[in-house]
Parts: C-alpha cells; structure tokens; sequence
C-alpha cells in the first residue's frame, strides 16, 4: 500500500507524471515497468535535475503480479493512472486509446480484457526479442547488474562493452527458453525446456501444500536433500565411484531414495522435499545451458527469469551444475533484475518503433542503496530488490 502512494505523489504531494509503460504478462507472474519524471523537471530549465539534451530525467519502477490475480494489475494501473504512459498512434491520432507495449502471452490472451476494462490497447512484442533487449540494455548500461554467485559468494562482474558477444541467456520463468545473443537484435532460441520454474512452483504446491511461491523457497531453506535423493553412496556402500569422478556424496537419482523404503509422502518434511525438488530442477536447467553452451563454444551464461529469485541456493546450485559439466570452462551468472528482461525490453521498443520516441540514457546507475559490492552474507531469501526499487535515468526524445 505504501508503495502506492508513493507512486502517486513525490513526497512533497505533487502528482508524479508517467510517462511509460510496458508490460510483460508471462505464465506465472505479469511484470510492468513504467518512467515517472522528476516533478519539477519541466518547469525549472536551470535546476540540476534538468538533463542536458533534450531528456528527461525520472525514475524506471518495477513492479510485479500473479498471472491469476491479473484483476489486481489491472486495478494497480487504473489506479496508479499509469495507462496515461500510453501513446496515440501515428496512423490513427484521433483515436482516444492508450496503446501500450506489452510481451509475453498475456499479451494475446488478456488483450480484450485491457481493452474492455481500461480501454487500453495492446501493442504486442515478440516476447523473445524483448528479453534479449533488456538484458543487452541491464548489461550494457546498469553498474553492478551481473554478478556470480558461488559457495555462497556473490561477486558484481564488469561487463566489457566490446566483449559481450555471443553469450547465452537463459530465461527461466514458467518454462526456460535458452538464446544464444550475437549483438544487439541478433539472436537465436536455441533451445528450451518445459521443466522450469512453473514446474517446481507446481509439483512443490502440490507436494508440500504451500501456500505461496516464497513460502515453499523458505522451506528449501531448512530442508536436506539427502532424505529423499539417492545419493551414490546409497548405491556403492559409502564409498565414491572416483573412476567416473563422482563422490559419495554426489546424487545419483534425485527422489530416488523415496522407492527404496515403505514411506508415504506424509511421512517426509516438506522442507526435504522442497529442498531435493528445488535442487533437481536446478541442477537440471544448469546442465542442459552447459550442454548449449558448449554446442556453441559460449563461455558466458546469464541466467534471467523469476525462477531464480535472488535465492542463494538456486543460484548455487545452478552455479555449481555449470562448473561442474564444463570443468570450470564456463561461467554461470545471474542479472539483479532477473525477472525484467521481457518487460524492460517492450518498455525499450517504444523508441525502436519510434513511435512514441523515447530512449533510455545509457548511463544509468542504480541508487547506492540497492547495489553493494560483494555480498558474502549468503542471505537466504534476498530482499526483492526489484520490485521496491526504481532506477534513475533520462528519457531522450528521438
Ligand atoms: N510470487 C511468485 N509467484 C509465483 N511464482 C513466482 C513468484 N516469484 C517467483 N516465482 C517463480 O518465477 C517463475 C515465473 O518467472 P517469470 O520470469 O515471471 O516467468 P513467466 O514470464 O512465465 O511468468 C514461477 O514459475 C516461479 O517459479
Ligand atoms: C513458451 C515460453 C516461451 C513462454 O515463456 P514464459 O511465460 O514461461 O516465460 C516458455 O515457457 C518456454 O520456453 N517453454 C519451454 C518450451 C520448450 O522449449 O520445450
């Protein structure tokens, strides 16, 4: 609620202008991303928040939703007026409509909706294209987007604009789509795979009758795999199977431990479950990107997507997975803004279509706050830090 009034007002209650807005509607969660400008902005030319230029400096806020409760989006934009972030179309001025841009599958299947509820038409954007844009645009212009996480360790990496390419992004979201990038627009979906972060949210919901996403990543946090994974030790008497470079304590059959004894489901915590669920589905998307990775010779892989959802053990495990297959050739790393590429990326083509001729400045930064240089606390379920926090930047007429 706070959150709300924030969004209306800038503190010294004046009404905080938006001006974009872009949607991503995936299969589990609908992200916005809209610009409000600095209040003030437009009516003193000589005040420091006055960009240079023609731009106008404001702030990027992310927010996100549950896919089933889309009736609360539609309220939060309607009340927030954020359709007003629209734009009239160039080919028909005299109609009335907001256009907005918007990604993912809801952009079909909601589109009567948002035009029936709020009178807003959808600008559909290829939901692939768009999650290549914004995370070319994290990677290319936010300080302190991309960092690795291992044993516990998270480290920002410095992105060297002339080194980019190819790399592959990983996309985990209710499924996982995997892109190989070659440059900005140039881009591939080499592969995907149906076992993602929907699965784990369903078969978890159904395996331990948790209530929400968090809660079920917050009983991982204190469950132990080894209840329910058959382990190669089970398998070979305690002792590791080192010919093949396996140790004892590595799994061999993620619940397979669950045949070898007369226990029910009820008879395991679902902390355990959630836990051996948790590292099955991750270890397996860290696997099958290493294999892409190494069908084309890629040494950097970003991961994006809610799935990860700045989970220390997630990000772990997946970190892990790809060490472990590539033989430390390849290098796994997570974006701060995971879950943002696709709506960040239908937020960018509003100026790719020129239509309503705006352009993100390249030099944003991220407030202090929000960006620390390493983190070795190793805090279990990270504050989100996309959804509270918003990005100062500079909107440039085209
Ligand atoms: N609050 C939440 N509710 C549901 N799923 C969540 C939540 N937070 C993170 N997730 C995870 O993120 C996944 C969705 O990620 P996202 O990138 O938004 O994909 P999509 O575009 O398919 O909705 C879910 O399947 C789930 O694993
Ligand atoms: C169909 C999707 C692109 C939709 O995106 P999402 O809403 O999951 O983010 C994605 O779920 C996906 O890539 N699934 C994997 C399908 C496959 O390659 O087998």
């Amino acid at each position: 609620m706070d959150r709300l009034r924030e969004i209306e007002t800038d503190g010294n209650s004046n009404p905080i202008q938006i001006s974009r807005l872009a949607l991503d509607m995936g299969g589990s969660l609908i992200k916005l991303v809209y610009f409000s400008r600095n209040s003030g902005d437009h009516e003193d030319p000589l005040n420091d928040s006055v960009p240079i230029s023609n731009g106008v400096n404001g702030r990027l806020h992310f927010a996100k939703f549950e896919t089933t409760n889309i009736n609360d989006c539609l309220q939060f934009i309607s009340a927030n007026k954020l359709f007003f972030g629209g734009f009239q179309h160039q080919e028909n001025p005299t109609n009335d409509r907001s256009f907005i841009k918007a990604t993912g599958g809801g952009a079909y299947k909601f589109s009567e909706l948002f035009k029936e509820k709020l009178g807003i038409i959808l600008e559909k954007e290829d939901e692939m294209d768009c999650l290549v844009t914004g995370a070319n645009f994290l990677l290319k212009a936010v300080n302190h987007e991309a960092f690795t996480y291992l044993n516990g360790q998270k480290e920002f990496v410095q992105i060297d604009h002339n080194d980019l390419y190819p790399y592959l992004l990983v996309n985990i979201g209710s499924g996982v789509s995997m892109i190989k990038v070659d440059g900005d627009g140039k881009f591939e979906r080499v592969s995907g795979t149906s076992v993602g972060g929907g699965t784990f949210w369903g078969l978890g919901k159904l395996l331990t009758k948790c209530q929400s996403f968090d809660e079920l990543l917050e009983l991982s946090q204190r469950g132990n795999n080894r209840v329910i994974d058959m382990l190669v030790g089970d398998i070979y008497g305690g002792i590791d199977y080192s010919k093949i470079g396996l140790s004892s304590t590595a799994i061999a059959s993620s619940f397979g431990r669950a045949v070898s004894n007369s226990n029910e489901l009820d008879d395991y915590k679902p902390e355990d479950v959630s836990r051996s669920l948790l590292r099955m589905i991750s270890n397996n998307i860290g696997q099958i990107s290493y294999l892409n990775a190494l069908r084309f010779g890629l040494k950097r892989i970003f991961f994006g997507g809610f799935f990860t959802r700045g989970h220390s053990y997630t990000m772990d495990t997946i970190s892990v997975a790809v060490h472990f297959w590539s033989k430390g050739e390849a290098k796994a790393m997570f974006l701060r803004h995971e879950g943002f590429l696709g709506a960040l990326g239908a937020f960018m083509s509003y100026e790719r279509h020129s239509l309503g001729d705006l352009m993100v400045n390249q030099s944003v930064q991220i407030p202090v706050d929000a960006s620390s240089g390493t983190d070795t606390n190793c805090n279990p379920l990270e504050r989100d830090l996309n959804e509270t926090e918003s990005m100062q930047c500079s909107v440039y007429q085209a």
